[in-house]
């Protein structure tokens, strides 16, 4: 809107703060009325600039006809009457005027230099006090690393003085591990009374849930059957593979040393229990699971099965009252102290079920194949009374597959290790862009070093044996299950040369999601339970103790160069044929 020209151009102000006096009925002539204020159009910078002006200039205007006439009347308008407020606000603004000497009676673009020089220190002061929050956050976060990393040494010194009892070669020093060990199992079993929660822990001789209604019957004292897990070395003449890596005596498998050499596990004692799980609202599934069990209870065996499955067994006949179940998550999480061997009867989701439900030891697994897939699922279920009958027996090839133990930070939390339990993942953890519209913006650090900021859909880290699944999918290298490490994959990525990765074992990950993020960001667990991470939240992922052993069809490595062949048809093309040029024979 243009001003008039007496006000974009008035004449220099001649009058003293102290040298005059205003009359408040005084009004403008209509020619000088204040611009009108259309509320359709937000006022802007120029536009405040400009009606502060034009304000000072008509007090200057006001006050210098006051001055030279000396009253009033002369000024009076057309319409006669003054209007009070525009002089109140005149006033205002001379006094505005005064206190910024700078501006005074100095032409707009000053104001507006001004103004923009202002600018330009607020962003000085924000970008100062950006660098002091960032330098906070890193030592915040250098904190949180090495609680991780204490707690992950704590975990291995465990597992390590456990192992060390076993070779210790001298008497009184195993008597005294034995000490120690009694001591810390009573140390952590105390600890999980008073703390409420049922963790995970060894025991030699095992006692059958007294709680379960199932159980009841059955509840003796029975000793859970002890195996040694070996290195393969065919045709090796020395003996420097052949330790054993881990002894069922104490209860669980944990990984001392991790390795891609083939692991063979033979039975010390026979198994005794063996857990089925199996795929819901599968038709093959219902008719080969009470076939299997029949068998099993021929063979003297105990069996346990999920609670569902338990009632529908018993519903198609009464025969089926010697299986037993669990109530609770509490019956759950004490089944690694009884069973000795887990069946799976349905595709890969059904192994990943089956890991899920350990938080901590796995029993060894034998996966059936009843899916479409079946990458981990090597036994065909047609055969299942051979197949089960040798693994009975053993010995057995088995895959130790590595998974990743996750944990949630909230930003709002103090004690991060108390929110939230960590999450075992036998596949991958994907951090994506959930519902969210916005490219996602992950922040990602291995140890203490920035790795590089993720901008696409999301990131998957996964393990070896998730490296056929989602990160295939994604553009991820295919890697041996019995290979160490952790797969560093985008989704998508906004970017030309984002290749994936593959980090070592050992490495902590973590994957923030900056404060300065348009979205929140979404993790899921092998495909499951997903939860929000809010801007300022991370997730930490490094190599779990706790593998999960699958028994082998044959071997690891053939197992997998099957899975790829028959479920990928990896690199299958036609042969090309002999019919054509060749090379010349010299
Ligand atoms: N774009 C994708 O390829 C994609 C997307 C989402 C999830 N997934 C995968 O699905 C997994 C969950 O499996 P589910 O069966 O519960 O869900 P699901 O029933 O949706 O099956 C997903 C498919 O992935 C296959 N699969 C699972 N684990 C595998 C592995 N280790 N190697 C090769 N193939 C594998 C399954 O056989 C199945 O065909 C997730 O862990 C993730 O890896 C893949
Ligand atoms: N015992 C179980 N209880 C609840 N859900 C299960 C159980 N076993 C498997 N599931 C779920 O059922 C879904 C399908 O299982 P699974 O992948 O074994 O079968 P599939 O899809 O027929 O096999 P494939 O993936 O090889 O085609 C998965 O999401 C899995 O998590």
């Amino acid at each position: 809107e243009r001003l008039p020209d007496t006000i974009l151009s008035p004449p220099p102000p001649r009058f003293h703060a102290s040298s005059f006096s205003v009359d408040p009925t005084y009004q403008f002539p209509k020619t000088q009325q204040p611009v009108s204020r259309n509320p359709s159009h937000p006022p802007i910078n120029s536009q405040i600039l400009s009606r502060k002006s034009l304000s000072v200039h008509r007090t200057v205007m006001v006050l210098e006809n006051f001055n030279s006439n000396g009253n009033a009347s002369n000024l009076s308008s057309d319409n006669g009457c003054l209007d009070s407020l525009s002089l109140i606000n005149s006033e205002k603004a001379v006094m505005e005027v005064i206190e910024q000497p700078l501006v005074q009676g100095i032409e707009d673009h000053l104001v507006e230099f001004s103004e923009a020089m202002r600018t330009v220190s607020k962003a000085l002061r924000r970008a100062a006090e950006g660098k002091a929050s960032a330098q906070a956050e890193a030592s915040e976060w250098k904190r949180k690393y090495e609680l991780e990393r204490e707690r992950n040494m704590q975990l291995e010194n465990k597992v390590l003085g456990s192992i060390d009892l076993k070779i210790n070669p001298t008497e009184n020093k195993v008597e005294k591990s034995a000490q120690n060990l009694k001591r810390m199992l009573e140390r952590d079993e105390q600890s999980q009374i008073r703390s409420g929660k049922n963790g995970i822990y060894s025991h030699e001789v095992l006692r059958d849930n007294e709680h379960n209604s199932y159980s009841n019957i059955h509840s003796k004292l029975i000793r859970k059957a002890s195996f040694k897990l070996h290195w393969c070395c065919t045709g090796e003449k020395n003996d420097q593979h052949k330790h054993d890596i881990v002894s069922f005596e104490k209860g669980n498998i944990t990984t001392a040393e991790r390795s891609s050499k083939q692991i063979c596990l033979k039975w010390d004692t026979p198994p005794q229990t063996v857990l089925i799980l199996t795929k819901p609202n599968s038709d093959s599934v219902k008719f080969l699971a009470p076939q299997m069990i029949r068998w099993l209870k021929e063979k003297k065996l105990n069996i346990y099965v999920e609670p569902r499955v338990r009632t529908d067994l018993v519903t198609e006949s009464p025969y089926f009252n010697f299986v037993q179940t669990w109530n609770n998550d509490d019956g759950i999480s004490h089944l690694h102290e009884k069973v000795d061997l887990v069946v799976t009867l349905g595709g890969d989701g059904t192994v990943l079920w089956a890991a899920s439900m350990f938080k901590g030891p796995v029993p060894p697994i034998v996966p059936f194949s009843l899916g479409s897939l079946g990458f981990m699922t090597p036994f065909h279920s047609d055969q299942y009374r051979e197949r089960l009958k040798s693994v009975l027996q053993g010995p057995i090839s088995i895959t130790l597959r590595h998974r990743l133990q996750c944990h949630v930070i909230r930003e709002a939390a103090k004690t991060e290790y108390e929110t939230e339990e960590p999450i075992l993942v036998l596949n991958e953890v994907t951090i994506d862009r959930g519902i969210s519209s916005f490219l996602t913006n992950l922040e990602c650090y291995c140890d203490n070093s920035f790795v590089t900021c993720v901008q696409g859909d999301g990131l998957i880290l996964s393990t070896t044996s998730g490296s056929t699944a989602y990160n295939l999918a994604a553009g991820g290298s295919m890697v041996h299950p019995q290979v160490p490490g952790i797969l560093f994959t985008p989704i998508c990525p906004h970017s030309l040369s984002f290749r994936p990765l593959i980090l070592p074992e050992y490495v902590t990950l973590r994957i923030q999601v900056p404060f300065n993020s348009r979205g929140h960001a979404w993790a899921s667990f092998d495909g499951k339970d997903r939860k929000q991470l809010a801007p300022g939240d991370a997730l930490v992922c490094s190599m779990s103790t706790w593998p999960v052993p699958t028994a082998c069809q044959e071997d690891s490595t053939n197992d997998f160069l099957h899975s790829i062949h028959d479920g990928l048809h990896w690199n299958l093309r036609k042969t090309q044929s002999f019919d054509g040029p060749r090379d010349s024979v010299v």
